[in-house]
């Protein structure tokens, strides 16, 4: 018998950490974002609709002819190292594990995956096994938990875990949309801004959309997007008529998420509002829906409408603060599965954010 290498008693087991975002093209061309679009768009926690109806529009209907738009957009913001959003999953992947490292040595394994192409979620798991990982904690980029995000996740992941014969122990980060250390993040990241360019007449906090029914029907999202807002508002200690709070990139027919991000910067600019800072606190790292969708297709919109400038404020993606929370978010689940099981004490520049979740 020739056991797997896995098997030596030997070799003393790691603990993964597996990171996870949405997913991206792999080149902007029209091919490329179709593929990427048939296996998003095919999942049914991101479309809801029953598939005897939904697969022929998305075959009939929309293959056909977005991925060429879709493409023409990826290319405005296409960098050196490929998709923004790969580069900038892999660059806040990096700085987490060189933290998890120096902290936790050789025993921890952080990896990153795509939800949808690639690297893959399927592939991350075949690593863990050759390094022999036997405890993972999955986290998805995602602060705010969506069935059609968060939960799609854990879906690949648990399909990936049926065809193992020694499953590893999972544990996973449903949501981090009040954490004390990811909330501080993006107001030093507001902070910094105002000091650098100065405070627009309005702060726009744009989060991603989804279906207004999914919310009915019991999805959370909503309401931990406003409690972000609610939190980073408070932190930044703006008036509440200042901030704006609105939902992006709908897609599809039925009602989305409201008020709608385009629709509120093209209202703002015709009341005569000159400026807005524009901040999406729901993206971990930049990608299409912040560079193109705001940054370029509504800043337009907006100085069309009769604004005169839009800043966009950038995703955290590799700032130290973001991997710090990030850090010490995933120190905090790792209770008991440590030597030490202690969670890391709060730091004392977040214990106003952490009193402040615990009233709201
Ligand atoms: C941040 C959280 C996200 C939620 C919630 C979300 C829901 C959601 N998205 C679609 C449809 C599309 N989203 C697209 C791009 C995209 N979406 C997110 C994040 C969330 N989506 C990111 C980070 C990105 C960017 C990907 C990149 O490569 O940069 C796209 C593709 C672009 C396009 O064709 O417009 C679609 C389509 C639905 C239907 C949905 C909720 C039901
Ligand atoms: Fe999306
Ligand atoms: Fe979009």
């Amino acid at each position: 018998m020739n056991p797997k290498e896995t098997l030596a008693h030997t070799t003393t087991p790691k603990l993964g950490v597996l990171l996870v975002n949405l997913g991206t093209p792999d080149s902007p061309t029209p091919q490329a974002v179709r593929r990427y679009l048939a296996e998003f768009l095919s999942d049914p926690r991101v479309v809801e609709i029953p598939r005897a109806i939904w697969l022929p529009i998305l075959y009939g209907f929309v293959l056909p002819f977005r991925p060429k738009r879709v493409a023409h957009a990826y290319a405005a913001v296409w960098q050196d190292g490929g998709s923004p959003l790969l580069v900038g999953s892999q660059q806040l992947t990096g700085a987490l594990a060189d933290r998890l490292s120096t902290e936790l040595g050789t025993s921890v394994v952080t990896v990153l995956a795509m939800r949808y192409g690639q690297p893959s979620i399927a592939a991350a798991m075949d690593r863990f096994e050759r390094e022999n990982v036997r405890r993972i904690l999955v986290l998805p980029l995602y602060p705010q938990y969506s069935g059609s995000t968060t939960a799609a996740v854990m879906d690949a992941v648990f399909a990936s875990l049926m065809q193992r014969r020694w499953m590893p122990e999972l544990r996973s980060i449903h949501q981090y949309h009040d954490d004390p250390g990811y909330i501080a993040a993006l107001a030093n990241s507001v902070r910094e801004h105002w000091e650098t360019k100065g405070q627009s007449e309005r702060l726009m906090l744009s989060f991603h959309g989804i279906p207004k029914h999914y919310v009915t029907n019991g999805d959370p999202y909503y309401c931990q997007c406003q409690k972000t807002a609610r939190l980073l508002i408070a932190d930044l200690g703006c008036t509440r008529d200042r901030v704006v709070i609105t939902f992006q990139s709908r897609f599809g027919r039925t009602p989305w998420l409201e008020p709608y991000t385009d629709v509120t910067l093209k209202a703002l600019g015709a009341q005569g509002v000159s400026s807005v800072d524009v901040l999406c606190p729901g993206f971990a790292v930049d990608c299409l829906e912040t560079l193109e969708e705001i940054a370029i297709r509504n800043r337009d919109d907006f100085l069309a409408a009769g604004g005169r400038e839009l800043r966009y404020i950038p995703a955290l993606n590799d700032a130290p603060g973001h991997a710090d929370a990030l850090q010490a978010l995933v120190r905090s689940n790792l209770v008991g599965w440590l030597p030490s099981s202690e969670p890391p004490p709060i730091a004392p520049q977040h214990e106003r954010i952490a009193e402040l979740k615990r009233t709201f």
